[in-house]
Formats: C-alpha cells, structure tokens, sequence
C-alpha cells in the first residue's frame, strides 16, 4: 500500500494533555491517520512574525509523522484570516454579504499555496497518495504539478459547495475551479454539494461531465464524488457511556435538579446558527410558561477566529443575547441559558450529550456537522435524546431519524425542540436506532477508505484526457 500524505491548514499536534482543537476537520483526520499511519503537513497555527519561518518541523507520534510549518504574520493575515476566512468561507456558506473581497489577500492565499508546495516537495516519494484537505488549499495541486510532480492527489471539501450563482459572485471563481481540475478525485460531502460543483462546471463551460463520476477540463479527467464525513461511532458511543460515570458529567446531572438538558455545541461561527436557535429557544420558553423552570438549555461555544471582524462581533451578539434572555425569563431558582464561551474536552462533552434530552443542531449552512453524529453516537439505546437538526447541515442528508427544521423559521425551531421534548420512549428509540446503525456503517473510517479506493484505483486520469 502507498503512503498516505495528508496535507491540511489545520494540523492538530497531539497536546500534552491530549487535547485537539475544536474542529471536525482536525478530529476526523487524526481519526483517519491513526488507523493507516502515514505523514500529516500543514500549518502549526503560528506566525513567525516578520521573520521568513523556520524549516519544517518533523514530529513522529506513533505511525504519524507530523510536519509543521510556521506563517508569516502577512500570511497569516492574507491566506487564512483574508482570502480563506472572509472570501471563500462565507461564499461557500451561501454568505454573498458577508463576502470581503481584496486582491491582497486573493494573492496571499495563492501565494501561501505555493509556499506550501515547495515546503512538502522534499517530503514526497514517488508512489506516495497525496490527499489535500479544504478550502484554504485548492490551488495546491496545480503548485505541485507545475513542479513535475505525477502523484495521485486527491482534494476533499469539507464545506458546502455553492451553486454557480452564488460561487460566480467571487472574482477569483475561474482561478479556483481550474485549481481543482490538477486533482484526480475532487471529493464534497454530499450529493448537493456535487450537484452544483457540476453546476459550476459544466454551466459556465469550465468541463463536461464524461460519465461514470468524470469530468474533463482543461485537458485532464478526474473524478468528482461525494464521501459523507463519519466519526469513530463505535469507539465514540463506548466513550459516552464511560464518560457518564465522571466527576464533572455527575456533577452537571445534579446540578440540573431533575430538568431537561437541552444542548448545542459550536465553533462561534455565524454559519452556525446560534442567534437563531437562541430565538428558538426563547420563542418556545416564553410562549409556554409550563417549560419555564423546567428545562436547561447548555450552549457550548468556543472562541473561533476572532481575529476575523465578523465573528469577533458575533462573540458579543451572542453573550448579549443569552444575557438578555437570562435576565428577561431567568428566576432566583433558575437560569434558562448556561453559555459556556471556551473549548471542553470530547470525553466531557461526551457525556453531556449523553445526559441531554435534546441535541439542537441548527447551522443555517455546514458541510457535515460531526456534532450532530457524536450526539447520536452518545446516546443511551435504551432511553435516547432527540436531535432537532437543519436541513441545511450536510448531516441531514443521512440522518433521517432527526427531527428536521429550517433554522430560519424561528417559532418552526420552537415547536420541534417542544416535540423533542415531550416525545415518546418509542419513538425515541425508533428514531434513534435508524441513525445510529447507519453511523456504525458509515464511520470515519469508512470515509476515508472510500475516499482512497476512488483515488488509488482510478487509473491515470490525466492519460483518459480528452
Ligand atoms: O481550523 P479553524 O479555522 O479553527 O476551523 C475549524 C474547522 O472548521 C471547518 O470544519 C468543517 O469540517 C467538518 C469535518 O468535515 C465538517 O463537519 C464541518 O461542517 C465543516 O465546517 C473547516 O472546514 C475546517 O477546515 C476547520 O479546520
Ligand atoms: O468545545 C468543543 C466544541 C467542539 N468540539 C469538537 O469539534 C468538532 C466540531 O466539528 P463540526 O463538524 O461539528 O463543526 P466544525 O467546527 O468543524 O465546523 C466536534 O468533533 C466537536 O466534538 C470540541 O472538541 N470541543
């Protein structure tokens, strides 16, 4: 079997206490490597300032080999805070008004990317399988080409993929849709995400579609599929069982007096619908006078990308406004909002999925949402909670047993979290059981061996070349 080199902007070197950061992408990959070993390069998350940054720094943990790269303090700005964070993710997040375009940071990012390239050169082997890891490095495949390298490279999107109308609005579309056809297998999370990069493609005359999953462009032929992202169901279901006999789940069971949990988990991010589900929440507590006193509802948000103006707003919207709810409905006896505003360990937030009646994932737009399969996979088979999901969450494609809202509808939202709360054992364990066998199939490990199968046995695309 090749080597498998994995090259990612978020590279999260196992910490001394054995904490990652918060992200699917960096959750889901150290799942994936772990099992298959190999060798992970990307950014090590700091900024060497004004100084040209260090040569890479090789770390072996077990059967992966991390390679980490600092940043300029430029960099970091253009690449990931500018182009990455304020033009691509809010245009692949269906956010036209949020998006800041500049043609400084359009060149950090591709500047960035090439920098990237000749960092891992001297890393690469002749059969080794590259696969390359989101929206922060597209064009990373064609920097690699034009150096003569002939590897397999695959690229999977983590994000969702916009339709054309939306993707077009960015000056640089052309630039990034050929940065993805030096690929051999272009991977998105869903059937939606690919139906409207094929969209892109073929709408605008980028490529056609030549069958069986392959597009021709710009005198090569790749593959284009979907690979829906999976957690570590098993090991993360056992984990949740464990973790409900901790001192800190314990003591948030009784800290609760009887209540119901409700719970959300999210990255500070607008995509992710917090201010809405917030309005849900208080929609439902305020026009039902019966849940008051009766339910907790635990928002677990951790810092993200502050540095980015729109979401170091966000982080005082969201303080307020659990603020404003607590003080409008909250009593001497009870807090209607616990907003936690930092990071908590998965073996924690394991167990608290366990102990909530409801899961609330409502991102208004998210390529999966592993949050959605970890409350899932927590869960208590015997007396399960209920997720109340978006259906516009990559994860709503698959998890059928959920309760489905629109995040926008706010009173809709309500309604569900109230249905979630009150519905039966039966139907709870219904529900419950269709998702979590699928989540045992379709497991992270899953994703990935797809995901190489496709890559290492689709011949050479570049020779099919029309
Ligand atoms: O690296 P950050 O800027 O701190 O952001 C964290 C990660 O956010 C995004 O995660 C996505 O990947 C998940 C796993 O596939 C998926 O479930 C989720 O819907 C996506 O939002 C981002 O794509 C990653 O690159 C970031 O590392
Ligand atoms: O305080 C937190 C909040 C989140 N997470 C983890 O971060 C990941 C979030 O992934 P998701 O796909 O839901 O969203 P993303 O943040 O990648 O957009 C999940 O594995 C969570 O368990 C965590 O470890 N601690």
């Amino acid at each position: 079997m090749s080597r498998l080199v994995v090259i990612s902007n978020r590279v999260p070197m196992p910490e001394k206490n054995g904490t990652a950061p918060a992200g699917g992408l960096a959750v889901a990959l150290q799942a994936a490597l772990e099992e298959r070993g190999g060798v992970w390069m990307g950014w090590s998350g700091k900024s060497s300032g004004t100084k040209e940054p260090a040569p890479l720094a090789l770390t072996e943990r077990g059967n992966i080999t991390y390679a980490l790269t600092d940043l300029t303090s430029t960099d970091v700005e253009e690449y990931y805070h500018g182009f990455a964070n304020r033009v691509l993710w809010p245009i692949c997040h269906y956010r036209l008004d949020l998006a800041e375009y500049g043609r400084k940071e359009m060149a950090g990012y591709f500047r960035v990317n090439r920098f990237f390239a000749h960092r891992v050169a001297p890393l690469i082997q002749e059969d080794d399988v590259l696969w390359i890891h989101d929206y922060h490095l597209i064009p990373l495949a064609a920097e690699l080409r034009q150096m003569g390298f002939k590897n397999k490279i695959g690229f999977f999107l983590h994000i969702p993929w916009p339709p054309a109308d939306v993707l077009f609005a960015m000056p640089v579309h052309e630039e990034i849709m050929r940065g993805l056809t030096h690929y051999d297998v272009v991977g998105f999370q869903t059937d939606h995400d690919l139906e409207n990069f094929r969209g892109c493609l073929v709408r605008e005359g980028f490529g056609n579609a030549v069958g069986e999953g392959l597009y021709s462009s710009h005198g090569r032929t790749f593959k284009g599929g979907f690979y829906s992202i999976g957690i570590e169901t098993a090991a993360f279901a056992e984990f949740a069982k464990r973790a409900a006999s901790t001192t800190m789940v314990r003591k948030a069971r009784q800290s609760l007096e009887g209540r119901d949990l409700i719970i959300g988990v999210d990255r500070l991010d607008y995509s992710k619908g917090i201010t809405q589900r917030i309005d849900a929440y208080e929609s439902l507590v305020s026009h039902n006078p019966a849940y008051q006193g009766k339910v907790t509802y635990l928002q677990i948000t951790p810092k993200s990308r502050s540095e980015v103006p729109e979401y170091e707003a966000m982080q005082r919207t969201v303080a307020e406004q659990a603020g404003r709810v607590n003080g409008a409905l909250g009593t001497v006896d009870w807090v209607p909002i616990r907003y936690i505003n930092r990071s908590i360990g998965r073996p924690v937030l394991a167990g608290l999925y366990r102990l909530a009646k409801v899961g609330l994932v409502t991102p208004l737009r998210d390529g999966m949402n592993l949050v959605a399969k970890e409350f899932v996979a927590a869960q208590d088979p015997e007396d399960p909670g209920v997720l109340v999901l978006s259906r516009f969450a990559g994860a709503a494609r698959e998890l059928n047993g959920a309760l489905l809202v629109n995040p926008y509808d706010i009173e809709g939202t309500g309604h569900a979290i109230a249905r979630a709360l009150t519905m039966g054992k039966e139907e709870r364990i219904q529900r419950w059981r269709g998702m979590m066998d699928h989540l045992l199939v379709h497991d992270v490990k899953r994703w990935c061996d797809d995901f190489l199968v496709d890559l290492t046995s689709e011949g050479d695309h570049a020779a099919l070349a029309t």
